[in-house]
């Protein structure tokens, strides 16, 4: 399921009658948005705008000189000056535009991509628990189509609106110039446009919102279904979940030809008003003419201006609708911005954590440790105590499924906050350590732990950038995958497919142990991490692991009586609580649980 990001507000299906609904606290906000991300660029954009505005100014002047034009043709004068004149003025028009169209172009880049790069690193410093629920396809959409649509839209917008505005007032000061009573007729009939234009706007910027939410939907469901492949394909699956998307797509074609359709109505409108304006000028100004009241080059420059109009009216009104757009995109892009990013610091000063004034012991230790995974979530862990001593052996853990021992290593990795309790990793409070520095003294193998999409060594080196070949080939040999490697058929330069989808599930497993030994952990915690592999591979991957656990702190969730009964110590978990700890031999003779799982053959 995707969960909208904005939950508090999440975005409803419209209606043209709620269109006007769209002006709310949420866009205000918005535009307020995107004037924030245009500020940074506010040198550019004003260049921009100023090119843009001398390239009006010379574009409105053409009708003065083409006036003169006239006027020196009448007199019979030589007009070798006045066409120079309107030469100029056309080609310094054009250029002008062209250049500020430029330097648009560029701020928008820049800023989209200053919002981008924002993004990208907000994004990789989300909580665990905010990217699992939000589903990462519509985070990534907001990071590419919506940063797009920004970048196509936030420049046009501010600078159609502040050129098409000045250059709508000097034009109506142009033509007051000429004649104020045509000037009176045109500015009553673009009145009209400017309504047409403030009904459509907000309605245009609502429809666009809801486009891209879908967009991210789509998004959202195409990870879903890609990210789990076979699995749909093995469940011929294809149909429904294309359907689930296809759903996505038919409400964003349906917002999409909404707000197109505002868009071709408000611009429709100022086409049509342009063309009324032209016709009561033509009108008043024609009789004006008849009656000796006006001069003929002074009806052609009017109509002119009428017609010089025409675009700018547009321009405004594009512009306003592109803020709706543009708005519509900030507000997708600043709902990231209220998700919950992980900390970065210490959460109490290390001398100030609850659980300091014991004497610090090598390892790790759990302190009447509560937990569920959200308020309205039923309890995962019950008032949790383990002490396991580092650099003494395995310590293999063990229940049945939904017994919280992946929840362990979840809240020791600092992916979620204990509701109670303390958790010390060598003596220290974890709240007193960043989670770089937390993460750093841990490895750690998932349940199913995936491979990333590269090579076996860009897989090994993610969390060690600077490991030497010498270092990886070592790591390939403890994990039990050198000759595995060997065969590849570009060794550790061969790629492994999204996922990893290349290798085998034991592969993969020993991959991800590898990469785990080869940042050399202080802990290293096993989630099953030996479930797929055989007999013989499993039985040498252990003897290593044992090895490694004399000098580290190896704690390995694990189904496998082999891996079990060998450990020097076993906690059994049920239902969120630690129900025996002891060795195989004493947890066989005390702990009934035990007694089940090896005798049931819960142990494989
Ligand atoms: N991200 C999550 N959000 C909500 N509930 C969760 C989440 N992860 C796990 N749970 C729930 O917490 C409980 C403990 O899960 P956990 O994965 O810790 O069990 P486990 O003992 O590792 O099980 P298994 O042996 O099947 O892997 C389960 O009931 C599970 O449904």
């Amino acid at each position: 399921m995707v969960v909208p990001v904005d939950r508090a507000a999440p975005p409803t299906s419209t209606s043209a009658a709620d269109g006007a609904d769209a002006a709310g606290p949420r866009t205000r906000a918005a535009r307020g948005g995107l004037l924030n991300y245009l500020r940074a660029q506010r040198y550019r954009l004003a260049a921009g705008m100023a090119l843009g505005l001398l390239g009006s100014v010379l574009a409105l002047a053409q009708p003065l000189a083409a006036k003169l034009v006239i006027d020196r043709l009448s007199a019979e004068e030589p007009i070798l000056t006045a066409v120079t004149v309107l030469s100029l003025l056309v080609l310094g028009g054009a250029l002008t535009s062209g250049l500020g169209h430029f330097v648009l172009q560029a701020a928008a880049e820049n800023a989209v991509w200053t919002e981008r790069r924002r993004l990208i690193s907000r994004l990789l410093r989300l909580r665990v628990s905010v990217v699992e629920e939000t589903g990462p396809g519509d985070l990534i959409a907001r990071v590419t189509t919506d940063t797009t649509l920004l970048r196509q839209t936030a420049h046009q917008a501010v600078a159609s609106c502040v050129t098409g505005a000045l250059s709508i007032v000097a034009t109506l000061v142009l033509m007051s110039t000429l004649d104020p009573l045509l000037l009176a007729a045109t500015v009553a009939v673009a009145g009209v446009a400017a309504a047409g234009s403030a009904v459509a706007a907000p309605r245009i910027g609502k429809a666009t919102l809801e486009v891209h939410t879908a967009l991210g939907g789509i998004g959202a469901g195409l990870e879903r279904a890609l990210g789990a492949f076979r699995t749909v394909k093995a469940a011929v699956a294809e149909h429904r979940e294309a359907e689930r998307l296809q759903e996505s797509a038919d409400h964003a074609r349906r917002m999409g030809l909404k707000a197109a359709g505002w868009e071709a109505t408000s611009a429709t409108a100022s086409a049509v008003v342009v063309q009324i304006a032209f016709l009561v000028v033509l009108g008043i100004g024609g009789a004006r003419v008849a009656s000796g009241a006006l001069p003929v080059s002074a009806l052609v420059a009017f109509l002119l201006y009428v017609f010089a109009l025409g675009p700018r009216v547009a321009q405004l009104a594009e512009g306003v609708n592109q803020v709706q757009i543009a708005a519509a995109a900030v507000t997708r892009i600043e709902q990231v911005r209220t998700l919950e990013t992980e900390r970065t610091r210490a959460l109490v000063p290390a001398h100030g954590s609850p659980a300091v004034g014991s004497p610090p012991i090598p390892g790790v230790e759990f302190r009447s440790v509560t937990f569920s995974y959200g308020q309205d979530q039923p309890g995962v862990l019950h008032d949790v105590s383990l002490r396991l001593p580092g650099s003494s052996g395995l310590t293999a853990v063990v229940g049945p499924s939904g017994a919280g021992k992946s929840t362990l290593f979840c809240l020791l990795e600092g992916f979620h906050d204990p509701d109670s309790g303390d958790i010390l990793v060598d003596g220290t409070d974890i709240r007193a350590l960043s989670l770089s520095d937390l993460r750093g003294t841990i490895g750690y193998v998932e349940q199913d732990s995936a491979a990333l999409h590269g090579t076996v060594r860009e897989n090994l080196t993610l969390g060690r950038h600077d490991a030497t070949a010498g270092q990886i080939a070592e790591a390939l040999s403890l994990a039990r995958l050198e000759t595995v490697v060997a065969r590849l058929p570009h060794g550790v330069d061969t790629r492994v497919g999204h996922r990893g989808a290349h290798l085998s599930g034991g592969e993969r497993q020993r991959l991800a142990i590898a990469r785990a030994l080869l940042r050399q952990p202080r802990i290293l915690l096993l989630d099953e991490a030996t479930s797929h592999l055989d007999g013989v591979n499993e039985a040498q991957l252990n003897a290593t692991l044992r090895d490694i656990a004399q000098r580290t702190t190896v704690i390995a969730i694990a189904h496998r009586l082999s891996t079990v009964r060998t450990a020097q110590r076993i906690i059994v978990m049920d239902s969120g609580r630690v129900v025996g700890t002891g060795t195989h031999g004493s947890l066989l003779r005390t702990c009934p649980l035990y007694q089940d799982l090896s005798g049931g053959g819960a142990f494989a």
